[in-house]
């Protein structure tokens, strides 16, 4: 059976916390194919409260198809003596989706899994009071957008009602914001954009409008976005929840650091060396680090120094306090105020993110590290109500955390002024400027009031840095910026277990079944190409009684939250994303990753891979190379296989080979291979430390990158 025809094979299953229902006879195809309408969802498919087994058995799973009318003891049985087709043996299989802990309506919550019950539904209507007070204030910011997944915000669903609804009408959740796209198939909000959602860069689809023009003020076709995500848990045990750094967290003192560019300051190896104020220190401790990781040694001093940076270093190694630690420092040192209630805000720091979800992560670890201190961060993002972000940064902000879509639509308000901004950083560097949000970057540097390059300080970060995106960087960088390579540049974390099976599209989905039907109860992400595929076989998984959630973007803001809590506490084990949650998400316990479609590059397989073996931890990664599609990527993933001392199936060296393009080294977006070093190229030599670090005599390139 093809991919094509899953439609016809998925029957209203029931999955916990979201339920895409599809029935074929009300799937209309639009002029591309993609379009569909899909039909209400009862209210108690989206209960969460029934067991699982009382879902199925309800929800008319077993109406009389073949796929598996069984139950759960029935499905234990044969999980039992499933075969285990090249997935890493050893492990006792599980009982997936049928534990009694599913059964206890655990709540979930977006906030790492540990709040209990604190939900948007018990959050959103008491604080949507006052909404739309801030509306009107049309920016005339407008600004076109390319078509890609991460950050679609409000625009797609403005122009989305000539598509018509795409969402079932779920029936209120008990939050009382049904003013959210809920009004059912009538309603337009629809955009369902297109059957292939590759992360498209450069497609020139300019569809997304800013909500500057028009999108809160509500006077364009499309209903208001009003969800309003919940605030996060206050108590200082939630937030400084951590995971534990895993048995190799210690080996990442042998990985070969790289710095280039002029007098880099050097290396700290102890927090203690940073000389931060007690109250960072105090942070630190709480927050469970002990020692610093490569790329934290080797950043905070450069940017203490303050230099510019563009860092690069492995996925799950300590980004994130690499530049959030400094800056902070900085603004202690500097003797920060207090921000004020006022209608424009002038933060000191702006960091921006391409995906709504990593921002928020990025934001948690900002309120974590400044916690007890004056310093105020701010989260915006799009798929959430404008007024709110509009009233979270009025009452103060001196780092605010948002994406690009957002950032631009509030400067466009001016509820936020770039005056005194001193330190912009871009995660996921790569991505942010890259053909889908370059544009925006780019903006953003050239708005009124923002200061140079020269008089700001711009830090980069990303575990992927084509050499062409490290060229355009040069555009945002003082020309005197380091270089810090962790390992090899764009190179996958070694604490990843790599498989790649050969896998024909036909058979991907008995192929998954049967991985995650031994891998029990521990957390899985499942990557996909498409949305409409994330859906489909979110669903069909449901099918087979693995509980699964989905994560995409064309679900609202409300869906992926509940979906990425529900994935967090282990309500739901599995979770099928697309590329949306490919970068940044440090999610504790992810044990697999799965790619049932590789990605077209080779960069967004390493930081897929990236969401399982983090901070020391180990982790496994399935591949499903299809030869009909994924020839382009044996050549690449045959470098990062033996980068990461990974076994090479013989069968794709042979692809690899027989497809071998001569001078190959990147600079296409299908299976480019990583830039291997600082592309000024700078001259490394080792130290005694088992770091290198290397000073570039000459930065050949500096000039011609202004
Ligand atoms: N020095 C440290 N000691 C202990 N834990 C740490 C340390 N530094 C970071 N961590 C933890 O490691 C995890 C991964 O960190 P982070 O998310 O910053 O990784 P990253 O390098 O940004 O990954 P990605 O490339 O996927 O975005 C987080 O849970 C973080 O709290």
């Amino acid at each position: 059976m093809g991919d094509e025809d899953w439609e016809a094979e998925i029957i209203k299953p029931h999955v916990s916390s979201y339920v895409p229902v599809f029935e074929k006879d009300r799937y209309s195809s639009g002029a591309n194919g993609d379009t569909f309408n899909r039909t209400h969802s009862s209210s108690s498919e989206m209960d969460d409260g029934p067991s699982r087994r009382d879902h199925f058995m309800r929800s008319g799973f077993a109406s009389g198809r073949s796929l598996g009318n069984r139950d759960a003891g029935e499905s234990n049985k044969r999980e039992n003596t499933s075969t285990m087709g090249g997935f890493g043996g050893g492990k006792g299989f599980g009982n997936r989706g049928f534990s009694s802990k599913f059964e206890e309506g655990d709540s979930s919550g977006f906030w790492r899994g540990y709040q209990a019950g604190n939900d948007s539904e018990a959050s959103g209507p008491s604080r949507r009071g006052g909404r739309g007070s801030f509306r009107g204030c049309r920016g005339g910011f407008g600004l076109g957008r390319p078509n890609n997944e991460f950050d679609q915000d409000e625009g797609m669903q403005r122009t989305s009602g000539l598509f018509g609804s795409r969402r079932p009408a779920l029936s209120g959740t008990g939050n009382g914001d049904t003013s959210q796209s809920r009004s059912g198939s009538g309603s337009g909000r629809g955009g369902y954009k297109g059957l292939n959602e590759e992360v498209i860069t450069g497609s020139g689809k300019n569809s997304w409008k800013s909500e500057a023009e028009g999108g809160e003020s509500g006077d364009i076709q499309g209903p208001k976005v009003t969800y309003i995500p919940p605030p996060p848990p206050e108590d200082e045990d939630s937030i400084f929840a951590h995971y534990q750094t895993g048995i190799n967290f210690d080996k990442y003192d042998t990985i070969l650091v790289e710095v280039s560019g002029h007098d880099a300051p050097p290396a700290i190896l102890t927090f203690e060396e940073a000389n931060l104020c007690q109250t960072l220190n105090n942070n630190i401790a709480k927050a469970g680090y002990t020692k610093l990781t490569p790329v934290q040694k080797y950043s905070i001093p450069i940017i203490l120094a303050g230099r510019d940076l563009m860092a690069c270093a492995q996925t799950g190694s300590g980004k994130t306090a690499a530049f959030l630690l400094p800056i902070l420092a900085h603004m202690m040192r500097d003797g920060i105020t207090a921000s004020r209630f006022k209608e424009l805000q002038e933060p000191e720091c702006i960091i921006v993110a391409p995906t709504r979800e990593l921002i928020n992560q990025i934001y948690l670890e900002a309120r974590k590290f400044s916690f007890g201190t004056c310093v105020r961060a701010v989260v915006i993002y799009g798929g959430t109500q404008l007024g709110h972000s509009i009233r979270q940064i009025v009452q103060g902000c001196n780092i605010l955390c948002a994406t690009p879509g957002r950032l631009m639509d509030i400067i466009g308000k001016e509820k936020i002024g770039l005056r005194q901004i001193k330190y912009l950083v871009l995660d996921e560097a790569d991505r942010m400027l890259d053909m889908g949000f370059g544009p925006e970057m780019k903006k953003l540097i050239s708005c009124p009031g923002m200061p140079s390059k020269e008089e700001r300080q711009t830090l980069m970060f990303s575990a992927t840095f084509p050499e062409e995106i490290q060229r355009l960087a040069g555009e945002f960088l003082k020309s005197n910026y380091l270089f810090v390579a962790v390992g090899q540049v764009g190179g996958a974390c070694r604490d990843v277990q790599q498989t790649i099976l050969q896998v024909g599209q036909y058979s991907k989905r008995e192929k998954l079944v049967e991985i995650l039907q031994n891998t029990g109860d521990e957390r899985t992400m499942v990557f996909v190409e498409t949305k409409k595929k994330a859906d489909f076989i979110a669903t069909f998984l449901c099918q087979e009684k693995i509980s699964t959630t989905s994560i995409h973007g064309d679900r609202e803001q409300r869906e992926r939250e509940q979906a990425l809590g529900d994935f967090r506490c282990g309500k739901c084990p599995v979770l099928v994303a697309t590329s949306v949650a490919a970068r940044g998400l440090d999610i504790e316990n992810v044990q697999h990753v799965i790619n049932f479609d590789l990605p077209s590059t080779i960069d967004e397989y390493v930081h897929r891979i990236g969401r399982t073996g983090r901070c020391g931890n180990t982790g496994r990664a399935i591949s499903f190379f299809d030869p009909d599609s994924d020839n382009h990527l044996a050549q690449p993933l045959v470098k990062v296989l033996s980068d990461a001392q990974q076994d090479v199936p013989g069968w794709l060296e042979e692809i690899a080979f027989s497809t071998y393009v001569p001078g190959f080294s990147g600079g296409s977006t299908r299976g480019n291979v990583f830039a291997s070093v600082d592309t000024r190229k700078g001259k490394s030599t080792l130290n005694t430390t088992g770091f290198s670090s290397s000073q570039a005599s000459n930065p050949v390139d500096d000039e011609s990158w202004d």
